[in-house]
């Protein structure tokens, strides 16, 4: 292929491509087509990992994959088709999850370089950590629709993914959603919710009942609520909604009449709640047979039936059927088992769609289509084929700078619908952005300050909530620094007694420090733990990573901000970012777009001298957040 023959390399990198050893991670859109450049350079030792197997809705942009390997291992069929393209490489394929233990240092340490082609932050914040700690160079690449953004990590020269805080990932009170949704996303998390309660993994927190306990509410008014209600009912079914809907054998009408009848005149009865707001109105089945007649069919061909707002009726048969379906496949699992929500689930859309629909008329809410619930169900922004093959033809090009260890030439791109000003669609930062000295991962000491209910929250919350799903740790242990006390470790079992225990009650109160480590990713960190007494429509917990952004006012201002510190070019604008998981870093937010169209910078990052800047602002000090679709 002509990326061999010589003299189409300048002198060396031939060479250097050949003796290199490649991991990609991640066999979706990006990751085809970054192995596919890879294999056509004549990269000749890949290794590729992919947890994943292949579904239909891949085949459109992920070119390697075809029909006959629908349900097949993405890294195999990935490996077996870019072997098409040139046997000579040697690639491993791993079916397997990156976060996993046989995933460690070691394994990071043969590489020469990681390219990262994943679509989630846990993944790719893993990967990180477990990068800097192997010294290894790490490519972190994404795409939004027509954004693409592909920047070089490496130890102690550039941001590391976690350097500067990530937008939040858009989550709500548990009490809006329980008790006072207002808008549509409200009735689409509580229905994805009811999902894994009646057939999914079910969380603690995704509980879907009312909540008595809602400040707003005022406990004693839950409280006289449920002694009301008691009364009236000779007791108070308050048992498991899985097992309950088991006992009734998923009977739709008995299911739809707890949730959107009785759970609804429940609700009522927290009075305060429906002061200045409208109360919503119960809904029954039969009542809402009646009018069955009346409707059409929601049936049709599904592309119609997917753009179609449906009634009430539509939804309650929706409702209906989707229940059966599921609780159908339920049966097929072997016990204890439970099935996953999948956006692509006929079925699991199916009854998120109807359950959203049938709530948001009760809460006056306006309905949307299943196509719409769907894109919000999933946070999906489409997949664009083309700035997933930009994207990942930038990555492998910036590989050749980092075999050549011309690191200063891997600024950070980013790929754009339109040109700026300077006729640039694909557009690098003007610097090199230094790590943040202060940055909870990658700093000398990591450290950083947790404002949360003491009283309150407990020792899971902490794992689950804080530790792994916030802070993207895998397996944590927690030592009470001082007291040589273990609050969880991550041998199965060992602190399970700590659970349900109230920070507290495990003495961790205002000021105590607690000592993580994750020894899956060779990562600790250093928590102080300030009390905090959240309001109703406060999050539970807040993470500040920079101890100093907690000190008086005047004393902030007189501090000088540095070079890389969360108060460097880019990093302030980048707190309130575009709330969508998947939403690209910098991209996505008007602001940071307006910043790159200000900037002057190079001609096309595929020239070899990029020019520098000369009017421009680094564009962000952000790394990504996006999807690799
Ligand atoms: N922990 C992980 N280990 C290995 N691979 C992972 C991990 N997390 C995610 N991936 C893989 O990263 C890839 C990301 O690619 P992409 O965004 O195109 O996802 P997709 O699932 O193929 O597409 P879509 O989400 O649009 O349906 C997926 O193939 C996914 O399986
Ligand atoms: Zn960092």
């Amino acid at each position: 292929m002509a990326a061999q023959i010589d003299g189409v390399f300048e002198s060396g990198l031939q060479q250097k491509i050949k003796e290199s050893k490649v991991l990609v991670v991640g066999a979706g859109g990006i990751g085809c087509e970054i192995l596919k450049n890879l294999v056509l350079t004549g990269f000749q030792d890949i290794e590729i990992i992919d947890l994943d197997t292949i579904d239909v809705s891949n085949l459109n942009r992920q070119f390697l994959f075809h029909k006959e390997h629908v349900g097949k291992s993405k890294a195999n069929v990935a490996r077996e088709s870019a072997l098409t393209f040139n046997p000579n490489a040697n690639i491993k394929a791993y079916h397997d999850s990156i976060t996993t233990n046989n995933y460690g240092v070691n394994f990071f340490q043969r590489f020469s370089i990681v390219l990262n082609a994943l679509d989630n932050r846990a993944a790719r914040s893993h990967v990180n950590r477990l990068c800097l700690t192997a010294d290894v160079p790490l490519i972190e690449s994404g795409t939004a629709g027509y954004n693409g953004q592909v920047e070089l990590i490496k130890r102690g020269l550039t941001t590391c993914y976690e350097c500067f805080p990530q937008p939040a990932q858009k989550t709500f009170p548990g009490c809006t959603i329980r008790n006072t949704p207002s808008e549509p996303i409200h009735c689409i998390v509580w229905a994805k919710h009811l999902f894994n309660q009646l057939f999914g993994e079910s969380a603690e927190d995704e509980d879907v009942s009312p909540d008595t306990a809602d400040p707003e509410a005022g406990a004693e008014v839950g409280q006289a609520a449920l002694e009301k209600e008691a009364n009236e009912k000779g007791n108070v079914d308050r048992v498991n909604t899985r097992t309950w809907a088991k006992e009734c054998q998923y009977d739709a009408e008995k299911i739809f009449n707890k949730l959107f009848f009785d759970d609804i005149k429940y609700l009522l009865t927290m009075s305060n709640l429906w002061k200045n707001r409208n109360p919503p109105k119960p809904a029954k089945w039969d009542t809402v047979q009646e009018n069955a007649n009346e409707e059409e069919d929601a049936t049709g061909d599904s592309v119609a039936r997917d753009q179609k707002v449906l009634s009430m009726v539509q939804s309650a048969k929706l409702f209906a059927d989707s229940i059966k379906a599921l609780e159908l496949a339920l049966g097929k699992l072997p016990d204890g088992d439970h099935l996953v929500w999948d956006k692509d689930d006929k079925d699991a859309m199916d009854f998120v769609a109807a359950c959203a629909n049938i709530r948001a008329q009760i809460f006056d809410i306006p309905r949307k289509s299943r196509f719409e619930i769907k894109s919000m169900a999933g946070n999906i922004i489409p997949a664009i084929a083309t700035t997933n093959a930009i994207t990942a033809g930038i990555v492998v090009m910036r590989a050749f700078r980092v075999l050549q260890q011309e690191y200063e030439k891997c600024k950070t791109v980013y790929v754009r619908l339109r040109v700026n000003p300077q006729n640039q669609f694909i557009v690098p930062d003007r610097t090199i952005i230094p790590p943040n000295p202060k940055c909870y991962v990658c700093a000398a000491k990591p450290e950083v300050v947790l404002k949360l209910d003491t009283k309150k929250l407990t020792v899971r919350e902490l794992r689950d909530d804080i530790l792994i799903k916030t802070l993207n740790m895998i397996s944590p242990d927690v030592m009470l620094d001082g007291a040589n006390s273990i609050v969880i470790s991550s041998e199965e079992g060992e602190t399970d007694c700590n659970n349900a225990k109230t920070l507290e009650e495990m003495k961790i109160v205002d000021g105590c420090i607690l000592k993580v480590d994750d020894f899956l990713q060779n990562y600790e960190l250093s928590i102080t733990v300030l009390h905090k007494d959240p309001g109703r429509e406060e999050a539970p917990f807040e993470i500040v990573a920079d101890a100093d952004s907690l000190k008086p006012k005047e004393a902030e201002e007189e501090s000088t901000p540095s070079a890389g510190s969360s108060s460097a070019p880019g990093a302030a604008d980048d707190a309130p970012q575009p709330s969508t998981s998947k939403g690209i870093n910098g991209s996505a937010n008007g602001k940071k777009i307006a910043q790159i169209q200000d900037s002057d910078d190079d001609l096309c990052i595929v020239e070899d001298e990029e020019q520098e800047n000369v009017e421009g602002r680094p564009s962000t000090s952000k790394p990504s957040t996006s999807k690799a679709s």
